[in-house]
């Protein structure tokens, strides 16, 4: 089947013409992580699934960044491997300077714990810790002490002075969630993962979390990526990257919840479908350099049909192909 995004250039349609930089642009301030080849297949043979299919992606530093697209897309396995809770398959991807792909389970512990924060659906709080002991408790774990300054300032942001010593069950849904929210801000990471963050809140306590991830950007200077099926939430993003098929096949600038709705709608189908056998290099290249039949004629975005070459390439753990037609 042929993925058609119509009437729009794709990110994969522009690399034809012209040698584009990868999506998410890194600004002046460079990338707070980016990711090349970035591939994730799960399981192996006939029913492998590739999740992410050689993703290339910058996440400029100081920005908002939200990531959409349909169920299955990849959406949270491309946060995952970004920061390095998950394995990939085959690619490389960078926090910062430093390549976290080859690092050993240690060390990607360490960088995990010194430099990202992470919020979830769920909010991962301790029922039997405070709010303060759930802020600081990654740096209690760590043996490093909170810098109170920019705890003070974390903490009155997110209005939280008046509940620290309120238990997570003694809290709304909208509170918990800017507990997490502290906590992921509080070891001034570089850079900060949310997983739908305003999935589990009412409109209010949502829109009052991505007013405090908006902050964090702004007045914090910290770097959010952000997956949400929400165009209102992406609507407090500076880019929206789009992922379908395991891909990234568009992007937007300075969204609004509008313009991103009606992006929404001009994407057809889009969830990742189980790997037949995998093709031989030569047609991965080919695919990837464009050469499969894009449309293009009626101004289409020509992507790319799944079963040129009877297939695609997957890679075990260690980056070695797995399969070849
Ligand atoms: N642990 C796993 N084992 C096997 N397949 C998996 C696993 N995790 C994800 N997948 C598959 O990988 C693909 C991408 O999943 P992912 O969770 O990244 O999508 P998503 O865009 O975040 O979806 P959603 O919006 O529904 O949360 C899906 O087809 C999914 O079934």
């Amino acid at each position: 089947m042929t993925q058609h995004v119509h009437g729009l250039r794709t990110t994969e349609e522009a690399a034809v013409s012209t040698p584009a930089p990868a999506p998410g642009r890194a600004s002046s301030d460079g990338s707070a992580a980016h990711a090349r080849g970035l591939t994730k297949a799960y399981g192996t043979g006939e029913t492998a699934v590739l999740a992410l299919d050689a993703v290339d992606v910058d996440i400029a530093r100081g920005r908002f960044t939200a990531v959409m697209g349909p169920s299955g897309s990849g959406k949270s396995t491309l946060m995952h491997c970004l920061a390095g809770l998950d394995t990939v398959s085959a690619g490389q991807v960078w926090i910062g300077d430093t390549e976290i792909t080859g690092l050993r389970d240690r060390e990607l512990t360490r960088l995990r714990r010194d430099r990202i924060g992470f919020m979830f659906q769920s909010f991962n709080l301790i029922p039997t810790l405070n709010a303060l002991e759930n802020i600081t408790l990654p740096m209690d774990i760590a043996g490093r002490r909170p810098d109170e300054a920019w705890l003070d300032q974390v903490i009155d942001t997110l209005g939280l002075r008046n509940r620290l010593t309120h238990r997570p069950s003694q809290l709304s849904g909208g509170q918990q969630q800017r507990v997490a929210c502290a906590r992921a801000l509080a070891s001034r990471p570089e850079l900060i993962f949310a997983d739908e963050p305003t999935g589990n809140l009412d409109s209010r306590a949502g829109l009052e979390v991505l007013g405090f991830l908006r902050d964090a950007v702004d007045t914090l200077g910290q770097t959010v990526v952000m997956v949400t099926h929400d165009p209102g939430a992406a609507a407090h993003s500076d880019l929206v990257l789009y992922l379908a098929d395991g891909r990234i096949v568009d992007e937007m600038e300075h969204p609004t919840a509008e313009a991103v709705l009606e992006r929404m709608r001009l994407f057809t189908g889009g969830t990742t479908r189980a790997a037949g056998p995998a093709l031989d290099r030569r047609n991965v290249r080919a695919v990837r350099d464009g050469e499969d039949g894009r449309d293009g004629a009626d101004g289409t975005a020509g992507s790319r049909d799944r079963s040129v070459g009877g297939g695609r390439l997957l890679h075990d753990g260690d980056g070695t192909a797995v399969g070849e037609a």
